[in-house]
């Protein structure tokens, strides 16, 4: 079983993640992590801070000379501006005058509505809204980053999977029908302002973010994970927590500002007839295959051979510009917003978050499968199933 944890604050010295029952042998270096980490700061409508902020990445655990050693990988993701913020972060006790003459420490009781702000400080009992939001902060997404590439290193070099993802929506602009990235596609996708496989597509979106932040607006989205080369067989229909569909749409809604998760078709197959929601079975040079992907690749629960398709849908950020009623909760006062900066639009730097979560469950579900305390064990088990499939 693989289990993975982060820690860490939005304005902390670092995140820290670990991800626990890895084999050995996985070939992984920080440069990869580096990789998706500037990935996920890209996007046209991202915030000031992915401008200026930066992501030090050091692999402390669990990795030796480029491969993985069997034991927990762990990742910190240190935080370029935490020396405007040790004071009023640090983890012991300051001097009250010292933290008096620090502007960054005065409380924040305007919550916003739509993020953790109001509801986190009534659960926790705090009448500042800072430690809510450090944690509820999206910036935990560098860490799940971090380990997702990992992650994916291990889906490519056990089973020859590749994990891509794109963005299909943002407000009202959708992608047509029938845009599917292939395998090697993350490089042409991240070259694209919003992470759109479409052109055309992503010239409207670009002029729908550009509206939103000139009407001091937010705009959320959707994205779609796409997962090429994976087995059939991984989850099960057997209990509803062993259901593949159901541990990503988990991990998906684990995402911050995910409101919404669909596979394959989703949402369209239930306005379907039977007739046309499913995928017809043909044999064909003695292999069975499918003439369409409208399941996105899981049938009862288990991944059926076909590319998986996954989508999540997120909510427009909730610090927005054009600040929104609220109550000051030290006055009790109508009050407008906490409002310093925000993204205008999160979604195709999120799309690189949903590929990480994507990829961890599909690496936890392989393990289940297939085991392995090494890489070339866990290749030689399923090499092993794949020979002796029935019905192949
Ligand atoms: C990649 C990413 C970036 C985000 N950036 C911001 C932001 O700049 N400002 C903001 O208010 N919310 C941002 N969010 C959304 C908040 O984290 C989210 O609204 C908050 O956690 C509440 O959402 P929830 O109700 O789904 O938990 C971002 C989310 C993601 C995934
Ligand atoms: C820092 C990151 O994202 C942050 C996620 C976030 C939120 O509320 O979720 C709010 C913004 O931070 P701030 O309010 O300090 O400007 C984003 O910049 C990151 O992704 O690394």
């Amino acid at each position: 079983m693989l289990r993975w944890l982060t820690a860490g604050e939005s304005h902390g010295q670092q995140l820290t993640a670990i991800l626990e029952g890895l084999p050995a042998g996985v070939q992984v270096q920080t440069a990869d992590l580096d990789v998706d980490l500037a990935r996920r700061r890209l996007g046209h409508g991202r915030g000031a801070r992915m401008s200026f902020e930066q992501d030090v990445v050091t692999l402390t655990g669990g990795v030796r000379h480029g491969v993985t050693q069997g034991g927990p990988v762990a990742v910190q993701v240190g935080n370029t501006e935490w020396p405007k913020w040790q004071t009023v972060m640090a983890a012991d006790p300051v001097d009250p005058e010292v933290l008096a003459g620090q502007a960054r420490n005065a409380p924040l009781t305007r919550p916003r509505p739509g993020h953790a702000d109001l509801a986190g400080m009534q659960k926790y009992g705090f009448d500042d809204a800072r430690p809510v939001l450090e944690r509820a902060s999206a910036r935990e997404t560098a860490a799940r980053v971090a380990l997702g590439a990992v992650a994916k290193a291990f889906l490519r070099q056990a089973l020859d999977v590749e994990v891509v993802s794109h963005v299909v929506g943002i407000g009202p602009v959708t992608v047509p029908d029938g845009v599917l990235p292939g395998p090697q596609d993350n490089p042409r996708i991240d070259e694209d302002p919003v992470r759109c496989a479409d052109p055309a597509t992503s010239e409207v979106m670009v002029a729908e973010v550009d509206d939103a932040r000139k009407n001091g607006d937010t705009l959320g989205g959707v994205v779609e994970v796409v997962v090429h080369g994976l087995p059939p067989g991984l989850g099960s229909h057997v209990h509803w927590d062993r259901r593949l569909d159901s541990r990503l749409a988990a991990a998906l809604m684990g995402v911050q500002s995910v409101k919404a998760v669909e596979v394959g078709d989703g949402l369209e197959t239930a306005r379907r007839r039977g007739s046309v929601a499913h995928d017809e079975i043909i044999s064909e040079d003695g292999r069975l295959r499918r003439v369409t992907d409208r399941a996105g690749g899981i049938e009862g629960g288990m991944t059926n051979g076909e590319v998986l398709r996954v989508r999540a849908a997120m909510k427009p950020i909730s610090t927005v510009p054009r600040a929104l009623a609220t109550v000051d909760v030290a006055t009790g006062d109508a009050a407008v917003a906490i409002n310093q900066r925000s993204d205008a639009c999160a979604v195709p730097r999120g799309s690189v978050v949903m590929e990480a979560m994507v990829a961890l469950t599909l690496a936890d579900a392989a393990l289940e499968k297939f085991g392995g305390d090494s890489v070339a064990e866990t290749r030689r088990n399923a090499r092993a199933y794949l020979d002796a499939l029935p019905y192949r």
